[in-house]
């Protein structure tokens, strides 16, 4: 993918997270895009929509509906994909990823390995300003407990 469309990607999915934070929720991004074009952007709900799984990543592929050919498409998350998200990457044969912050989680690596196990390319960016946005989220009181209902943790 050529740099100013991984610019493209980045900046779509850290703009759907910062969106999802002046929302009052949790502030996951993604986007998901082909032939260098955005086709889809999403973001958590958990507050928003008092959704369990409609993570930045599911809500993306979501709002995809039946039209994109994912065997065709980069997914970018603003966040290593949690298990759910991880399976959802694989059901529908998505070939690469991007993650803007695989810093401020810590039990999701297996999910890599079972990315790459199933020949997904996975490309780790660790964006500063997302690793900023989820580090202050993960850490402010007042928000710590969202957070770690969101990943599980
Ligand atoms: O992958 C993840 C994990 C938690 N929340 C999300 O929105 N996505």
């Amino acid at each position: 993918m050529a740099i100013h469309e991984l610019q493209v990607g980045i900046d779509a999915t850290y703009q759907q997270a910062l969106k999802s934070f002046h929302e009052g929720g949790v502030p996951i991004g993604a986007c998901i895009m082909q032939a260098g074009q955005v086709v889809a952007v999403g973001h958590n709900h958990r507050i928003q929509c008092g959704s369990n799984i409609r993570h930045g990543e599911t809500d993306c592929i979501e709002k995809c509906g039946h039209t994109v050919d994912f065997s065709q498409v980069t997914l970018f998350s603003s966040l290593t994909p949690c298990l759910m998200c991880t399976g959802a990457i694989i059901l529908y044969s998505i070939p690469r990823v991007v993650i803007l912050d695989n810093i401020n989680i810590h039990d999701y690596e297996t999910n890599l390995d079972m990315l790459r196990e199933r020949n997904v390319e996975v490309k780790i960016l660790n964006h500063e300003p997302s690793i900023e946005l989820n580090r202050q989220f993960q850490r402010s009181p007042e928000t710590r407990t969202l957070w770690l209902g969101d990943v599980g943790e």
